[in-house]
């Protein structure tokens, strides 16, 4: 399923309009006719119920005209409030046919905000603004919004809840809150990102009339089971271990010995052959929570932090990996950075840099250089304050416009970026996936290590960086949903995902 920004829906507007000859009057009649279709199938009677539709000036106003003109046909207590009566001049057709019809048409003030208020209506289409919002939301407009909030009514916003910005999915001053958003041709970011996601209620997605050929060149995607290969899952009667691969990972310090044994123990459970995994010689204590299968290269330690010196002594290993993890609980650390500028300088094996690798990478030039000009694949998976430390920018503007901050990621290092959160962010800087499996749940430490280790095995078993990052960011969010049909989002751990993986990887091969 594709996911659109305001300025792509435009485009393919135009496209429709100026290249194909289809009016625009057509598209918004068949946009508000979706609208009412949609109130009309959520109640069994219309008649008897008092319904009002707030329409701004711009053409998301106009949708709310056809809309009314609709309901007015079913229902004798329909009215329409309008802010301004100059309308777009597409708006106009639609306003004018409701005036011939004498539909019951007010312009808002405070006065008439305030008599509303007295009122109680059943169902409210909001038709303020869709795609056009500029600004902040002041004054009437944020009134009125407020009055629709409070109003108890069955909300119905037209394409997107006025006040969520289609492009960010941030709320600008403040938003409707619906209870079912009908929005046109395919979703937009607004309605699949946090806050905006919030306000949408249910969304439906309809189609107004818009011919598939020109709506081409769409790059952002929500993740779904049809974008994965899994292909590679077949394993061949007569192969042995090899042929899946082998798994190096450099994690863990005496401070956080589990996010080695998490991440490796996540590797191993989604398929790889062989994992090896270098952590100090301090955290071997930690043995019972890792799987027995894993192959530990224990490494001399400056005060429980893996050391350079001690690192180079298995660099022989290296030329065996198929894949390398970097990151996960090393702390932040003169060592690490020298480590790592080690590995890139050295080798040119694909490498996924996690946690503390992501950190080392902010603050070190050097790094930033190397990793930029390594030839291999390279999967980079900050959490928003990771992604604006690598950016060196405000964790707010990373929030603001998640799918640039991974873009401008994938781009400056030339590697996959996962932007990890609610909705996890997948990118090659040019095509963008939007993850929205999974529950808050997973809002634990130690579940970005699960997800590490998933994406080294998917590597390790041949898949491409891109293919290894949705396979495993899909894989980790499902096995934490298919959790809950047993467990809660206060019970369920980053290990129970690992242990998930089993029912999970059964269910994406069965379909
Ligand atoms: N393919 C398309 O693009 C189609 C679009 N349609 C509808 O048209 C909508 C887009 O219409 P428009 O581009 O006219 O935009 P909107 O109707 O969303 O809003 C634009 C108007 O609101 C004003 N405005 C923006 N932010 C404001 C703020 N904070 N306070 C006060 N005024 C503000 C602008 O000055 C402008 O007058 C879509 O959301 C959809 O509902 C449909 O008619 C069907 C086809
Ligand atoms: N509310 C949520 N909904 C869905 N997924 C979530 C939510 N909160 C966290 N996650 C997922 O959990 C993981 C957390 O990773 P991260 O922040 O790196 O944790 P840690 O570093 O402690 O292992 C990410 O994959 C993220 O997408
Ligand atoms: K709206």
């Amino acid at each position: 399923m594709f996911v659109l920004t305001s300025s792509q829906m435009r485009e393919i507007d135009r496209k429709a309009s100026q290249e194909i000859g289809i009016p625009e009057v057509v598209l918004m009649e068949n946009a508000g006719f979706c609208v009412f279709e949609e109130i009309k199938r959520d109640f069994e009677t219309l008649d008897d119920k008092n319904i009002a539709v707030f329409c701004g000036k711009g053409n998301n106003g106009g949708d709310g005209f056809v809309v009314a003109r609709y309901l007015a046909q079913v229902c004798p207590n329909v009215k329409v409030f309008l802010f301004d009566d100059n309308v777009t001049l597409t708006s106009k057709v639609f306003l004018d046919i409701l005036k011939k019809l004498e539909v019951d048409i007010n312009i808002l003030s405070e006065e008439l905000l305030s008599s509303l208020r007295a009122q109680r209506f059943d169902i409210i289409v909001d038709a303020i603004f869709g795609i056009g919002l500029s600004k902040d939301i002041d004054g009437l407009y944020k009134k009125v919004i407020e009055y629709i909030n409070g109003s108890g009514a069955y909300v119905y916003s037209v394409d997107i809840p006025s006040g969520v910005c289609s492009d960010s999915a941030q709320i600008k001053g403040c938003a409707v809150r619906a209870s079912k958003t009908v929005t046109f041709v395919y979703p937009k970011v607004g309605h699949i990102l946090y806050p905006g996601s919030y306000y949408c209620g249910k969304v439906i997605v309809k189609d107004i009339g818009i011919p598939e050929k020109i709506i081409k060149d769409i790059k952002v995607k929500i993740l779904t089971a049809e974008d994965l290969d899994i292909s590679k899952f077949y394993r061949y009667p007569d192969s042995h271990k090899g042929d899946y691969g082998k798994v190096g990972i450099v994690a863990g310090s005496k401070y956080y010995p589990g996010a080695a044994a998490l991440c490796s123990n996540a590797a191993l459970q989604s398929g790889c052959g062989l994992c090896y995994l270098l952590t100090p010689k301090e955290v071997l204590y930690f043995q019972n929570f890792r799987r027995p299968e894993i192959i530990v290269l224990p490494v001399e330690s400056k005060e429980g932090i893996v050391s350079f010196d001690g690192f180079v002594k298995f660099d022989e290993y290296f030329a065996k990996f198929d894949v390398l993890g970097f990151g996960c609980g090393l702390t932040k650390n003169k060592e690490v950075e020298k480590i790592l500028i080690h590995i890139l300088e050295n080798f040119q094996i694909p490498i996924v840099i996690d946690a503390d690798g992501l950190n080392v990478l902010a603050s070190s030039r050097d790094v930033r250089e190397l990793l930029a000009s390594y030839k291999s694949q390279k999967v980079l998976t900050p959490h928003y304050m990771e992604a604006a430390r690598v950016l060196d920018v405000d964790v707010k503007d990373v929030a603001k416009s998640p799918i640039d901050a991974a873009k401008k990621i994938a781009s400056e290092f030339r590697a996959i970026c996962v932007l990890k959160g609610s909705r996890t962010i997948i990118t090659d800087g040019d095509e963008v996936f939007i993850n929205i499996l999974g529950n808050p749940g997973m809002a634990k430490g130690g579940s970005g290590d699960v997800l590490t280790g998933i994406i080294l095995s998917m590597i390790a078993q041949g898949y491409s960086a891109f293919e290894a990052a949705k396979l495993a960011v899909y894989l980790h969010s499902l096995s934490a949903d298919i959790l809950l049909e047993k467990k809660t989002m206060q019970t369920i751990l980053p290990s129970d995902i690992i242990d998930g993986l089993d029912s999970t990887i059964k269910r994406l091969i069965k379909g």
